[in-house]
């Protein structure tokens, strides 16, 4: 009972995390591109599993957005004056989200090539 509660819990605080994260612009516009590449998925006819490696993908790159998203909110809390580590902490998390688009990019010309 004490685990299912537990669980319980951990997906609410999940959902609130996610509706958190729903307000940042970048993480909308990553929705949206992922929405259009299913788009983009479904009309070349991919295949079950392409359009689950694209999933893990985005889900990857959500999951980054979220941990960026998180690293700014705790310097913003840090500092609001120019800092060197909030430059470096928020240059860092943009960085990890750059290279989660990439993947997605990257494997999706792959797709193309191999569909079209
Ligand atoms: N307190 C600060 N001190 C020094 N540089 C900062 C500071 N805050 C932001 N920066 C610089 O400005 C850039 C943009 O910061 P900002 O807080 O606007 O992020 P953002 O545009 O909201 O990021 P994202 O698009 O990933 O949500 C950072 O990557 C960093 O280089």
């Amino acid at each position: 009972m004490k685990h299912i509660l537990h669980t319980l819990a951990a997906a609410h605080y999940s959902l609130a995390g996610f509706r958190r994260l729903l307000q940042e612009t970048a993480a909308q516009a990553e929705l949206l591109f992922y929405l259009l590449l299913l788009v983009i998925y479904g009309l070349m006819g991919a295949s079950f599993e392409q359009i689950m490696i694209i999933t893990f993908l985005f889900l990857i790159t959500f999951s980054l957005e979220a941990l960026n998203t998180a690293v700014e909110v705790l310097v913003d809390h840090l500092t609001s004056d120019t800092a060197e580590f909030a430059r470096q902490a928020k240059d860092l998390g943009s960085f990890a989200v750059f290279c989660g688009l990439t993947m997605m990019s990257l494997y999706s010309l792959y797709a193309v090539y191999i569909n079209l």
